[in-house]
């Protein structure tokens, strides 16, 4: 039987789980791997894409801190290539691990990917993407006054920065991280949503922004023409109503009920919003295909069909 063919986007709890160290965000990769090996092991066929909030925005403070002639400061669109290059170095190691343990041998790679962006993207008038760590309100005043940067309040938890978050167009190494893929290799690649670029005279320009990993993921996903697109967070189900008394969990839905809950607004922009536009998206690029939201914990049941939102075009009768 043909390989079914899955990619992942990992939420922010499967990297940083407990603090920003090195040695934290490896521990958590761990966990993350052991989830991901239950997948493989299943035979299925996977890319691995992952969130880069946190880390760019470390990166990016890392580089403001000790910027000077000779040691200058890199622009956003590099800070977010290094993103990729440290996590998935991580997740390298993390996946190794985890198949050395179980016995299963498979090449793991990372593919450093660049995804093209408009320039005429609006996005770029209107910094929406929550990056780095967080501050309290005067902090965030100071800091906006001092720096000429924007900031927002992120959904309760505090003050963090924001910037461009442009939708992806094209996915230039698509090609390649199918091929990887299809050779049978465990691959990670669009770290972080990519790195964005703009094309311009027949070259690629890197630009100031950090694309959404669950937008880039279901790119990603329709190019290599995937079967299921996996995005884990941190609850098992997509809820309406969240967080009030009357909170409901959805479980198998059409595309036709979730646009109706989309449109009503119950999922809010920077979190669920955006997992449910590109579930949306990937399914009704192709009917056969499937989209789920789940928790890492439950990912592998969720892919054959147990928990967690599974969203397809039509609903399937229980
Ligand atoms: N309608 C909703 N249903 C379920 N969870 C929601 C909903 N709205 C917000 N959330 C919260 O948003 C989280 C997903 O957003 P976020 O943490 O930004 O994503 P990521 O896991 O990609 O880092 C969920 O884990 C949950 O805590
Ligand atoms: N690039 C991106 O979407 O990162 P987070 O998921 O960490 O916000």
């Amino acid at each position: 039987m043909k390989k079914k063919k899955v990619v992942i986007a990992l939420g922010g709890n499967a990297i940083q789980a407990k603090d920003a160290t090195a040695e934290a965000q490896q521990q958590a990769l761990k966990e993350t791997a052991r989830q991901l090996l239950k997948i493989m092991k299943a035979g299925y066929d996977m890319i691995i894409t992952h969130g880069n909030g946190p880390q760019v925005g470390n990166i990016v403070l890392q580089q403001q801190a000790s910027n000077t002639e000779k040691t200058p400061a890199m622009p956003l669109d590099t800070c977010g290539a290094m993103s990729q290059g440290m996590i998935g170095y991580w997740m390298e190691n993390a996946l190794e691990d985890a198949m050395e343990e179980a016995g299963i041998k498979k090449n793991v790679a990372t593919v450093v990917t660049r995804v093209e962006v408009s320039p005429d993207d609006p996005a770029f008038q209107h910094p929406s993407k929550p990056i780095g760590p967080f501050y309290t309100e005067e902090e965030a005043r100071k800091m906006m006054k001092e720096q000429n940067i924007t900031m927002i309040e992120d959904a309760g938890r505090g003050w963090r920065r924001v910037v461009p978050s442009p939708q992806p167009v094209n996915i230039l190494e698509h090609k390649m991280i199918n091929q990887l893929m299809e050779g049978g290799n465990v691959v990670i690649a669009v770290g972080g949503g990519g790195i964005p670029v703009i094309r311009k005279n027949h070259s690629h320009i890197g630009v100031e922004a950090v694309i959404d990993k669950d937008f880039a993921a279901q790119k990603l996903a329709e190019l290599v023409n995937a079967d299921i697109l996996l995005i884990l967070t941190a609850v098992g189900h997509v809820c309406i109503h969240y967080m009030r008394p009357d909170e409901k969990i959805l479980t198998d839905i059409s595309i036709e009920e979730l646009k109706k809950y989309l449109e009503n607004g119950e999922f809010q922009p920077g979190s669920m919003k955006p997992k449910v536009e590109a579930a949306i998206l990937f399914v009704e690029s192709n009917p056969s295909r499937k989209a789920i939201i789940t928790s890492l914990d439950h990912a592998f049941d969720a892919l054959e069909g147990k928990i967690g939102t599974q969203i397809m075009v039509e609903q399937v009768p229980v």
